[in-house]
């Protein structure tokens, strides 16, 4: 597939006309959902000239909004000069084919997700990224072959947003077949890359490191927290999606344990499906981690939704059950009434701002505790042939007091669940403890 022109390309802002429909199904209000649809679109590089929302009991199969809101939407495309119409819930191929009819070229109808996948289809950065992408963007294209590309024979100049996907070879050639083909080879690319990913996870736990997964709503700042623990410098902007690929980076902890980070994909409301789907690879990255670190923008008005949406993702994605600590993030923004509304909502979490660093040391030392937690103190005798499990013993645990024996590292930590099985094999806590009344009697 081709690459899709830059955002920053874009010679003038396309006008776009928002819609939302009030179906009375959502925690959202429709203005609420329709303001983030419109921060959507600026980070997509679009201009909002207007919004227009309806209260209906049902969509309208046919055009998703009624008869009349069609004919005003007709009248506003018109006067205030509009390139693209985006609705705020997801089309079917077939009604954003007849509204495209009725409305007329060369006016876009794209739908939220379509706005999505552009947005992602601009800032993946990494092979696996763009892949996931395509595959998610192929996904959502194939069924709209018709309706989206049958106006495009003969006409390469339509672009912008909600479009930059799909185009570049010969939209003639862009048919289904050749699209299902490209699935199955994205599909097989992405498999064989997970593969590779699951050995370096399990390179990773042999090496024993406490796993740490920044998630949260997308623009929480998880970004600028990673960057503020490891002293990384990873991409951050007041964009939605800035963040696509998973970034890991080691932190060492005060007692001496490392923990990884990894910071990845934000989430949203109304996520699609195909990508969740898509990102199936990176999202294990969440679902393999030890702790979560639910990072929640606490200056918000949002903030409650916020976190719902992020806990729903969670739970779609098999990560519901993984120990979770909430971080309420910028609270520089907040008064002090504001905070301790925050944390009356959310007694357990951990209060912060990365970017002026208050409560980040709180936080650390919340990691550590729950890295220890669950921990059981054992003594082992860690034969010298089992390199690799003396460097778990003291990267994975907290070691107490060790000793080098005649037949190994005696020592004695505090191990996870994870590691004391892992030691099981080794332990010698009773003949260490009559060892030592030994001792003592003599
Ligand atoms: N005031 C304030 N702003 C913050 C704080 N943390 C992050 N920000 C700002 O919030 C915006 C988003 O930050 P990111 O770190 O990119 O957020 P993210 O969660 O990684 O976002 P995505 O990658 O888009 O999902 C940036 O403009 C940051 O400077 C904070 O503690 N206080
Ligand atoms: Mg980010």
């Amino acid at each position: 597939m081709p690459r899709f022109k830059p955002i920053s390309t874009a010679p003038v802002k396309e006008r776009a006309i928002l819609v939302g429909v009030d179906l009375g199904n959502s925690e959202w209000t429709c203005e609420e959902s329709l303001a983030e649809l419109a921060r959507l679109a600026e980070t997509d590089g679009a201009e909002v000239v207007l919004t227009l929302t309806q209260r209906l009991d049902a969509p309208v199969p046919k055009t998703f909004i009624g008869k009349g809101k069609v004919e005003e939407l007709c009248s506003y495309v018109r006067n205030l000069d509009a390139d693209v119409v985006i609705f705020d819930d997801e089309l079917t191929p077939s009604q954003q084919a007849n509204l495209e009819k009725i409305v007329g070229e060369p006016v876009k109808i794209i739908d939220r997700t379509a706005l999505i996948l552009d947005i992602f289809g601009v800032h993946a950065k990494t092979h696996e990224g763009r892949l996931q992408v395509q595959l998610a963007q192929l996904q959502y294209v194939l069924p709209r072959l018709r309706g989206m590309w049958s106006h495009l024979v003969g006409e390469q100049t339509r672009g912008g947003i909600g479009s930059r996907f799909g185009q570049g070879e010969s939209q003639l050639e862009v048919d289904r077949r050749l699209v299902r083909a490209r699935i199955s080879t994205l599909r097989r690319e992405l498999e064989r890359l997970d593969r590779r990913r699951g050995v370096q996870s399990k390179a990773r736990w042999d090496s024993g490191v406490y796993r740490v997964a920044l998630v949260g709503y997308t623009n929480a700042g998880k970004s600028t927290l990673l960057n503020r623990l490891t002293g990384s410098n990873v991409y951050v902007r007041d964009e939605l999606f800035a963040t696509l690929d998973p970034t890991t980076r080691a932190l060492d902890l005060e007692e001496g344990r490392k923990v990884t980070i990894t910071d990845t994909v934000g989430f949203i409301q109304k996520l699609p499906t195909m990508l969740v789907e898509s990102f199936k690879s990176t999202l294990a990255e969440v679902r393999a981690a030890d702790l979560v670190l639910l990072v929640a923008d606490a200056s918000d008005p949002h903030r409650e939704l916020e976190i719902a949406a992020v806990r729903s993702v969670l739970a779609d994605i098999g990560a519901a059950d993984i120990r979770c600590v909430t971080v309420l993030n910028k609270c520089d923004l907040l008064n002090e009434d504001a905070k301790r509304e925050a944390l009356l909502a959310h007694p357990d979490a951990q209060p912060i701002s990365a970017l002026d660093g208050q409560g980040v040391r709180g936080l650390l030392y919340r990691i550590a505790q729950e890295a220890a937690n669950g921990s059981v103190t054992l003594t082992a005798l860690v034969p010298y042939d089992k390199g690799l499990l003396m460097k778990m013993v003291h990267e994975r645990c907290q070691v107490m007091r060790e000793r080098y024996v005649q037949d190994g590292l005696l020592a004695t930590v505090k191990a996870d669940a994870r590691m004391a099985a892992t030691l099981e094999p080794y332990r010698c806590d009773a003949e260490v403890a009559s060892g030592e009344k030994a001792a003592e009697n003599e």
